[in-house]
């Protein structure tokens, strides 16, 4: 369904509890006046769910395409429990916005499959800016609330299913 018959930020069922999760949220610098209301909005959720600002760590990186290799820094250098991207791709004169949408898509994607960790897509890419306002806390919501929500869900979700750590386990790990 279109994001035009939904809001964002509507996020539906009740989020199950934030108040045990670490989180990472990286940040594109291009389009700053959308990804900062992302941000806002992602914060926001995260908070409303329980989530204590201490285990909220933001980063920045230049643009969507760095969004994928800021996410995996998160996972290789830090225990956060899952991750969020946050980007605005603005479709301009020639086919960049194709590349660079293709490229944060692939890489988020195979990102969290081959760390098994959840990152939720935060990326607008829109034909203009109108468009981005409009999903940036303007009349269809906010995308921030949206990928804070997906990744609680899938935190939560992991932690259902993943096995009790065995025994062995522990004392392999220590
Ligand atoms: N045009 C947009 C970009 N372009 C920059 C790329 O993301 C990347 O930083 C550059 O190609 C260097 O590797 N980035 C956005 O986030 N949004 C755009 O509209
Ligand atoms: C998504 C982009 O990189 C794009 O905004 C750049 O604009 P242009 O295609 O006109 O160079």
């Amino acid at each position: 369904m279109a994001t035009i018959h939904k809001n964002l930020s509507e996020i539906g069922t009740e989020l199950p509890s934030a108040a045990d999760m670490r989180i990472g949220i990286v940040v594109s610098e291009w389009n700053e006046q959308i990804t900062g209301a992302l941000l806002e909005g992602a914060v926001r959720t995260l908070k409303n769910a329980g989530c204590d600002e201490q285990n909220i760590e933001v980063k920045r990186v230049p643009g969507t395409f760095e969004l994928s290799l800021g996410a995996q820094f998160f996972a290789e250098y830090t225990d956060v429990d899952g991750v969020i991207v946050l980007g605005c791709v603005i479709q301009g004169e020639t086919r960049h916005f194709d590349y660079v949408c293709q490229g944060v898509t692939q890489g988020v994607t195979q990102l969290m499959l081959s760390w098994n960790m959840p990152v939720a897509f935060g990326v607008l890419t829109t034909e203009n800016l109108q468009q981005a306002i409009d999903r940036a806390g303007g009349k269809y919501g906010n995308k921030g609330d949206e990928a804070a929500a997906a990744v609680i869900k899938m935190i939560a979700l992991q932690i259902e299913m993943e096995p009790e750590e065995t025994e062995a386990d522990r004392k392999k790990i220590n």
